[in-house]
């Protein structure tokens, strides 16, 4: 098994193949799930005044336990506009301004209101400030809410917006070209004749890659044939990303490496060290970075988590656009691995992660029963049950 790339290795000169995309700046409802291209700083301060967490009654701290009378009150959005004189409280809501003069708000559940009278019942604030969100808690303007290369998570975005934005710096979304190659395949829902199966991989890719900024052009089943190869790859040539599917390995019919070559691409490597997913190729053709997956189901749903979504993420020119593996302990022993790494199909069983029975990279079922991405890195020693190990989520 000499001669494959490391994974580390191949992962690197995938992200080396292209630099990020341009930027665009978009209306903050067509943000969500893209990759910043600038800093985010705030417009504005938060709170911009001294603010109620709760709803009762704005008061001095020194005067508790009471009493005080009630002479107006504090409304979200509508203020108490006049000094609290000593012995008055003013009635407050959860978010409204908090008046001059009062430095503590009493819940409405600790107090006993009479008229105008009011006075403490139960414990009472515990200290000076209780219950009120400071002017410039959360941020002042020109704080950094957000950094360049950061995705926009809901959050996020809802930070962006409390900081006064309307629109956002980000980088446009990829272009990526899908070829399903093979002449045994057919489409979806359609008949299979002797030997034929369905095309699944198109699909299963297109939706993996759904929930990032990109484009998909589903260019269909290519036959086995260096001429309809051809002419997939030169109707590919204007995307970023062209991901050809099967076809990828040593057989008369793996036609996917002639084809490129012979359409003028530049090929980076081919076949690396993990299983599945050996036959993975990277290379360019024009502008187009090119991604050649193995056919088999499991193989090419590895691969394009570990190298083709992390390009994608490259090119959207996120900080850290490699996979986030994360520690797990094993549910049950694991045999040495040989000379590829292996991303075993695994999933969650009361806190720790087993591996499923079946890990032929041909099968679906498994596939779709896994939640997570064993990692065992190529040359590891046996591991036992409850021997922490890294995992990638893929549910
Ligand atoms: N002599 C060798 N044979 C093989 C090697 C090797 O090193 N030497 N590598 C094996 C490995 S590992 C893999 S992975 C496969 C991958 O080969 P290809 O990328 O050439 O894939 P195909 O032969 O085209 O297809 C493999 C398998 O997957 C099915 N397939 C293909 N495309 C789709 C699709 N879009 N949807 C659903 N299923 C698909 C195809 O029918 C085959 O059954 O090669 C080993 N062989
Ligand atoms: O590496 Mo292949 O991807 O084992 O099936």
């Amino acid at each position: 098994m000499s001669g494959l790339l490391p994974v580390d290795e191949a992962l690197s000169r995938v992200l080396a193949l292209a630099e990020p995309v341009d930027t665009e700046t978009l209306p903050i409802a067509n943000v969500a799930g893209r990759w910043l291209s600038a800093d985010v700083a705030a417009r504005r301060i938060q709170p911009a005044v001294n603010l109620s967490a709760m709803d009762g009654y704005a008061i001095r701290f020194a005067e508790c336990p009471g009493p005080w009378t009630v002479v107006g009150e504090s409304a979200a959005g509508s203020a108490f506009d006049q000094n609290l004189a000593p012995g008055e409280a003013a009635r407050i809501f959860t978010g409204a301004p908090v008046p001059n003069g009062a430095d503590t708000v009493v819940m409405q559940e600790e107090t006993a209101r009479n008229g105008d009278a009011l006075t403490l019942e139960g414990e009472g604030p515990r200290e000076t400030g209780a219950h009120i969100r400071r002017k410039g808690r959360d941020f002042s303007e020109g704080d950094v809410l957000l950094h360049a290369g950061a995705r926009i998570s809901p959050a996020a975005l809802a930070l962006a917006i409390s900081g006064g934005h309307g629109t956002l710096p980000v980088r446009r979304t990829i272009r990526v070209a899908l070829i399903s190659t093979g002449d045994e395949l057919v489409p979806a829902g359609q008949e299979t004749g002797f030997a034929q199966l369905p095309a699944s991989n198109g699909p299963m890719l297109a939706a993996q890659l759904a929930p990032l900024p990109v484009e998909i052009r589903d260019m269909g089943i290519v036959p086995d044939t260096l001429e309809a190869l051809a002419n997939a790859l030169d109707a590919s040539q204007d995307v970023d990303i062209i991901v050809t599917i099967g076809g990828a390995s040593v057989g008369d019919y793996d036609l996917v490496q002639p084809a490129l070559k012979a359409a003028g691409a530049t090929m980076d490597f081919w076949r690396i060290a993990m299983k599945p997913g050996k036959p993975l190729m990277a290379g360019k053709l024009g502008k187009a970075t090119v991604i050649g997956l193995p056919g088999n189901p499991a193989s090419a749903f590895v691969t394009a988590k570990l190298f083709l979504e992390p390009l994608i993420a490259h090119l959207c020119g996120a900080h850290d656009p490699t996979p986030r593996f994360r520690p797990a302990r094993l549910a049950a022993a694991l045999p040495a691995t040989g000379k590829r790494t292996e991303y075993l199909r695994g999933r969650w069983q009361a806190g720790t992660v087993e591996p499923l029975l079946q890990q032929s990279s041909a099968a679906l079922g498994a596939l779709a029963e896994a939640e997570l991405l064993i990692h065992r890195p190529a040359g590891s020693a046996p591991a036992q049950t409850g021997d922490e190990i890294e995992i990638l989520p893929i549910a």
